[in-house]
C-alpha cells in the first residue's frame, strides 16, 4: 500500500458562539496586566483535518486544533512530501522521519501537533484496511466501557454551576471537572470565590462523585501552594495544570506538597517530554492529547512509559483519537468528555466537523468492536457554518 495524496483542510467556524465571559476561565494570560479577552488563550474556532489518499482505495483521517493555518502549512510543505509515496503500515518509520526531518524547529507544539494529525490517519488507514478498529490494533479492549467524566463547568453564577452539575448527576456521570476563575491577580477575594465555587458544586454532586479542579496555567507557584491546603478538605481527585507547563520543578514541588495529585501534559509532547515529567515525579495523572502529543504511534509509548512509573493516564479532552489509546491501556482508567453544547471554547467544534464519536450513557463510553479504523467521518451537517480553507 502507498500514500498517495494528502489533503489538509482548516475549517474555521464562522457560525454562532457564546460570547465569552469574565473570569470564565484562569489562564496564563491573566498574570499580565492587560487581561483583554480572557478566554482568547484557550479559544479554539478552527481544526485542521487531514485526509491521507492510498492507492488502494482506503482513506484515513487525522486532526489537530493547535494553531490550524500553521499547522497546515507545515502539514503541505514539510510533511507531505516526507510520507507521499510511503507505506502506511511503516507508521514508526514515517513519525521518525517526520520528527528527525522537522527537529532543528519542530519537536514541540504546532510542528508536533502536525505530525500528531497525519499519524492518526496512519492509524486510521490501518485499521480500515485491517478491518479492525484502532483500539484492536493497539492491544484491544482492557475494559469492558469506558467511564467518563463531565469536563465543563467553567466558572460562572454559582447557582448556574450548581444547576449544570445537577444535569451531569441526572445523566449519570460519577465524576465531573469544573474551572476555577480566578488567580494571583485577583487577591484574597478571589481566593475565596475560587474556594465557593468548589464548595458549590462539592454540595450538588456529594462526596461520591470524583471532583477535578482545572487551573489551565492561570496560577503561579506561590499562588498554588497557597491554594493546595485550603483545597483539600473538599478530596479532589486532581489539580490541573497549576502552573505553566514549563515550570517542571514548580509542578514536581507541588506534587510532593499534598495528598491532591498534580495533573499535567496536554500542553508536553512526545515521550521525550513525558519521560522528564515522570522522572521528576511532576504529575500524578497524565493528560497528553494525542493530536498534540506526537499522534498515536507517540501516545501508545507514553502509555507504556506511565504503566512503568504507575502514574494513570486519562488524556486531554474526550475524542476518538484518544478513546482507542484509553479502551487499550490499562493504565487509562478514564476518560475526559466535553457536553455538547454551543460552540464556545472550541473544543466542540469537533462534534460538529465529525460524527462517529459515541455518547455517554450513565457516564460511560463504548467503543465499536465491528467499526473499522477510528470510527469517524467528516459530517456535512454544519459545512455553511465552516469557512474551509484548502
Ligand atoms: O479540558 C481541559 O483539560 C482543558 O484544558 C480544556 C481547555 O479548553 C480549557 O478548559
Ligand atoms: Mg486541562
Amino acid at each position: 500500500m502507498k500514500i498517495t495524496q494528502v489533503r489538509a483542510r482548516v475549517f474555521e467556524w464562522k457560525g454562532k458562539t457564546v460570547p465569552p465571559q469574565a473570569h470564565f476561565c484562569s489562564n496564563a494570560m491573566d498574570q499580565l496586566w492587560d487581561r483583554g479577552d480572557s478566554m482568547g488563550t484557550f479559544r479554539f474556532h478552527g481544526w485542521t483535518v487531514v485526509e491521507v489518499e492510498t492507492d488502494e482505495g482506503v482513506v484515513g483521517i487525522g486532526n489537530v486544533a493547535l494553531a490550524p493555518r500553521i499547522a497546515k502549512a507545515i502539514i503541505d510543505q514539510y510533511l507531505t512530501p516526507l510520507v507521499l509515496n510511503q507505506d502506511p503500515f511503516d507508521y514508526e518509520y514515517l513519525w521518525q522521519r517526520m520528527y528527525r526531518s522537522t527537529l532543528a524547529w519542530g519537536r514541540k507544539g504546532v510542528a508536533m501537533a502536525a505530525i500528531s494529525a497525519i499519524d492518526i490517519a496512519l492509524w486510521d488507514i490501518m485499521g480500515k484496511a485491517t478491518g479492525r478498529p484502532v483500539f484492536k490494533l493497539l492491544g484491544g479492549r482492557t475494559k469492558e466501557k469506558i467511564p467518563c467524566y463531565a469536563s465543563k463547568l467553567y466558572r460562572t453564577d454559582l447557582d448556574e454551576m450548581q444547576r449544570e452539575a445537577q444535569r451531569y448527576m441526572d445523566q449519570g456521570f460519577k465524576a465531573v471537572k469544573m474551572r476555577f476563575g480566578y488567580g494571583p491577580k485577583d487577591g484574597p477575594v478571589g481566593m475565596r470565590k475560587n474556594l465557593d465555587s468548589v464548595a458549590a458544586v462539592r454540595e450538588v454532586i456529594g462526596d461520591d462523585v470524583d471532583l477535578m479542579l482545572e487551573c489551565y496555567m492561570g496560577w503561579n507557584l506561590e499562588y498554588a501552594k497557597r491554594m493546595l491546603p485550603k483545597l483539600e478538605k473538599f478530596e479532589p481527585r486532581w489539580l490541573e495544570e497549576p502552573v505553566i507547563a514549563d515550570d517542571i520543578d514548580g509542578y514536581a514541588e507541588l506534587n510532593r506538597l499534598t495528598n491532591i495529585p498534580i495533573s499535567g501534559g496536554e500542553h508536553e509532547f512526545t515521550s521525550y517530554g513525558f519521560r522528564q515529567l515522570l522522572d521528576k515525579g511532576a504529575v500524578s495523572v497524565i493528560q497528553y492529547d494525542t493530536n498534540r502529543v506526537g499522534g498515536i504511534t507517540a501516545a501508545h509509548k507514553i502509555n507504556a512509559l506511565a504503566e512503568a512509573y504507575s502514574v494513570p493516564v486519562i488524556p486531554h479532552a474526550g475524542q476518538m483519537h484518544n478513546y482507542h489509546l484509553t479502551m487499550s491501556t490499562l493504565a487509562s482508567p478514564m476518560s475526559e468528555y466535553f457536553p455538547v453544547h454551543d460552540v464556545e471554547v472550541g473544543n466542540e467544534l469537533f462534534y460538529y466537523i465529525f460524527e462517529g464519536d459515541p455518547e455517554p450513557v450513565n457516564g460511560f463510553i463504548d467503543l465499536d468492536e465491528h467499526l473499522p479504523g477510528l470510527g469517524l467521518t467528516l459530517s456535512d451537517k454544519y459545512l455553511d457554518q465552516f469557512n474551509i480553507i484548502e
